[in-house]
């Protein structure tokens, strides 16, 4: 599946994840009344209208992007249904030829986090009958428990040709509370870069391994550390946009070919008919205003590679 994401990036040109992340109030009205309408004031009804609103931004902008990254806490919340339309997008986006990276940060002992490799990434057993549940081509994993966490993903991924993307920095405010903390003199998020580059050693597709770590547009100076811990690494970079990354900060996460990371905006995107720079498209044109900010995320990027090679 690494080799697909990296076909798809050098396809579009574009190193970017659109991430589908439907909070409700991001949803306009017209699309929200409409499944009211059909379904009610209930899950269902939020959970279709979360649908529709997908529906239109990938059909807006599937052929400007490489991936997407539907975040589970967004559907979970909305109960079965909320998980009915996550699994609707994941089939919908693959039918696209989009790669579809499943943000469910998980992780937990050996036997549940086999459980979830699973049912998120491999196929489950029901007597005779094998079932492939949630089907996703890549997982977010949390690594904080330790291998005996980590290798019931990693072995899934082998067998099914499927890929992660683990924790290693992440883009929040609060991140440096434990991911930064000192271990004989190091910090700890470069401990956990050395491992998911030793892990990934063994997990190679043809150019980058497809195990691949999380690192946040907001930390620029430990995206660049990172970058060199991990050379084959697939760097998944959250907080663009709305956490305040901008292209200039991410030029250091990518390698000297231009690949090596692919950079997330979820609100940025899914919400831009909100932004004032694109208001013109008003409420019911929400899907080309999302192109439109796709288009702008791309040029940032490009612009920022482009200005650091003539450095
Ligand atoms: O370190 C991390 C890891 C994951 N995320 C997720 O990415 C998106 C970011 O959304 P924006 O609207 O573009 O801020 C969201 O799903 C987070 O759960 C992250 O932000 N940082």
């Amino acid at each position: 599946m690494i080799n697909k994401l990296v076909e798809n990036i050098k396809k579009t040109g574009a190193p970017i994840v659109v991430g589908l992340d439907p909070m409700l109030n991001y949803i306009p009205k017209h699309v929200q009344e409409k499944a009211f309408a059909e379904y009610g004031e209930t899950l269902e009804g939020a959970a279709e209208a979360i649908w529709q609103f997908n529906k239109e931004i990938v059909d807006k902008t599937y052929d400007l992007i490489p991936a997407v990254k539907p975040q589970i806490a967004m559907y979970e919340q909305f109960g079965i249904p909320g998980l009915t339309a996550f699994k609707k997008t994941v089939d919908y986006c693959k039918e696209k030829g989009l790669v579809v990276i499943g943000d469910i940060k998980r992780g937990d002992i050996g036997s549940t986090s086999a459980a979830y490799a699973a049912g998120h990434l491999g196929r489950v057993q029901v007597g005779s009958k094998s079932y492939v549940p949630f089907d996703e081509d890549f997982a977010t994993v949390n690594p904080y428990l330790g291998s005996d966490g980590v290798n019931p993903f990693i072995d899934v991924c082998k067998e099914e040709k499927k890929g992660l993307f683990i924790l290693v920095k992440t883009s929040n405010p609060s991140s440096g509370e434990f991911q930064d903390q000192l271990i004989d003199g190091r910090p700890l998020y470069e401990l956990v870069g050395e491992k998911v580059a030793a892990w990934g050693a063994d997990c190679m597709g043809d150019e980058y391994s497809y195990i691949g770590a999380v690192v946040g547009a907001t930390y620029p100076e430990m995206g660049k550390a990172l970058r060199k811990i991990m050379p084959k690494t697939y760097i998944l970079v959250p907080g663009y946009g709305a956490q305040g990354g901008k292209g200039k900060d991410l030029v250091h996460f990518f390698n000297e070919d231009g690949l090596g990371a692919i950079v997330n905006s979820s609100r940025g995107i899914i919400a831009a008919y909100k932004q004032e720079k694109y208001a013109k498209y008003g409420e019911e044109a929400f899907g080309d205003a999302s192109r439109a900010a796709v288009e702008d995320m791309v040029a940032d990027i490009e612009g920022a590679l482009n200005g650091s090679r003539k450095e």
